[in-house]
């Protein structure tokens, strides 16, 4: 393909994402992976080259761009030398017009700016959450450990004591480690918040918003395997690919139990008053993760933030009454916005006097009302709010 083909054909990927993030259709990735899939044409530099233009974009575009070919203006306004390839060729993309405008630039659009603002990120802060994000695993210590194990390419030690850094990109799927269970994907930041659980063997651990098990399968190794582990979740088909990773991971403890939304209790009557600990790691929107989904900054809504927030109190206040007497509730949101962070979780800590927040002994982050904050600038991690509570 020539450069202009290239271009032409992310301006038409950007054209299905656009659509799609209007309309609540595929995620982006699906969206390239498909649109990619339909053209045989393409070679593997070709696509990567078409890949690396339609993320460019994504991340070049603040407010969702009215269109591809405006997104793909913006991304040319950042690298000059694209423009060039707007040469009316028979597979590239039309002239520019003399007065035709760029989509606007930005980290995001403008409302949701300013909510970031008000939670201080802003400035670097705010344009890190699009930088590009590197891969990070867990060694499962039910296997391995970081220090023995070797692997194709060396990772770099995080402050997880279980994590490696590894060049985005690494193939690990391919690897036989991975295939073996000796190792995971998991961001950093993820290992970090599962630590604040401070899980220990013989426990009885909840883990209330489990979806496809990353964060189980980290208590699962904190706990050596012993004990008692319900990984729960409102989404079958999430919950669905556990237990392949759980068997993968030799995490021999996990229930899976599927909860009706709304009705999460019924579920889980067994439970009640029982659990050392919960872990809620509450759905929310997410903006703690725009290095690997930039473009899901152009599907939040204020009402959907509103919703979440409604619901991330409802999970706490359902955690609330699983924990025994001196048990731990851990919330964890992998966004930075105060209303489903610290503000939200202070607002749920007032309301429940038999709910006293706490510190985990974690030396990681960034204190942000009774909890800590990770962010991409500052910890090189995913974006992060985790806060600990303690059953009186
Ligand atoms: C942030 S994700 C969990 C990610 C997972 N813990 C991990 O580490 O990979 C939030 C999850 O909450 C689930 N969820 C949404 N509503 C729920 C509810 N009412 N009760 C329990 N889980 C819910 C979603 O299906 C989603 O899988």
């Amino acid at each position: 393909m020539t450069p202009a083909a290239r271009v032409q054909a992310a301006i038409e990927l950007l054209d299905g994402i656009i659509s799609a993030a209007r309309e609540g259709g595929a995620p982006a990735d699906r969206v390239v992976a498909d649109g990619l899939r339909a053209r045989r044409y393409a070679g593997s530099k070709d696509r990567r080259a078409i890949r690396e233009l339609v993320y460019g974009a994504i991340r070049a575009c603040g407010p969702v761009p009215d269109t591809g070919r405006a997104a793909m203006l913006r991304l040319a306004e950042l690298q000059p030398e694209l423009a060039e390839s707007f040469d009316g060729s028979s597979y590239g993309p039309a002239s520019i017009g003399a007065n035709e405008k760029a989509a606007q630039g930005g980290v995001a659009p403008a409302w949701l700016a300013e909510r970031l603002a008000a939670s201080d990120i802003a400035g670097e802060e705010a344009e890190a959450l699009l930088d590009r994000a590197p891969l990070d695993i867990r060694v499962n210590a039910l296997k391995a450990t970081r220090d023995a194990l070797e692997l194709p390419v060396a990772g770099e030690p995080l402050l997880a004591p279980h994590g490696l850094r590894l060049p985005a990109g690494t193939p690990v799927e391919g690897w036989d480690a991975y295939k073996g269970g000796l190792i995971e994907v998991q961001d950093g930041g993820s290992q970090l918040a599962c630590m604040a659980v401070g899980a220990q063997p013989g426990e009885t651990i909840i883990d209330l918003c489990a979806g496809a098990g990353g964060k189980t399968l980290a208590l699962a190794a904190a706990m050596e395997n012993a004990g008692t582990l319900v990984a729960c979740d409102t989404n079958r088909q999430r919950l669905s690919n556990l237990r392949p990773r759980a068997e993968r991971a030799g995490a021999d403890i996990v229930t899976e139990i599927l909860l009706n939304p709304g009705r999460e209790l019924d579920a889980l009557d067994a439970w009640r008053g029982k659990a050392d600990a919960v872990l809620v790691d509450a759905p929310c929107s997410g903006t703690g993760t725009w290095r690997r989904n930039p473009e899901s900054r152009w599907r939040i809504t204020p009402d959907e933030i509103e919703r979440l927030s409604a619901l991330q109190f409802r999970l706490l206040e359902i955690a609330g009454q699983l924990l025994r007497p001196g048990g731990r509730l851990v919330y964890v949101v992998c966004s930075l916005l105060d209303e489903e962070g610290a503000a939200l979780f202070g607002r749920f800590t007032a309301a429940c006097p038999d709910l006293l927040a706490d510190s985990p002994a974690i030396s990681a982050g960034r204190s942000r009302g009774s909890g800590t904050r990770l962010t991409p600038y500052r910890d090189g991690t995913d974006g992060f709010f985790f806060a600990r509570a303690a059953k009186v």
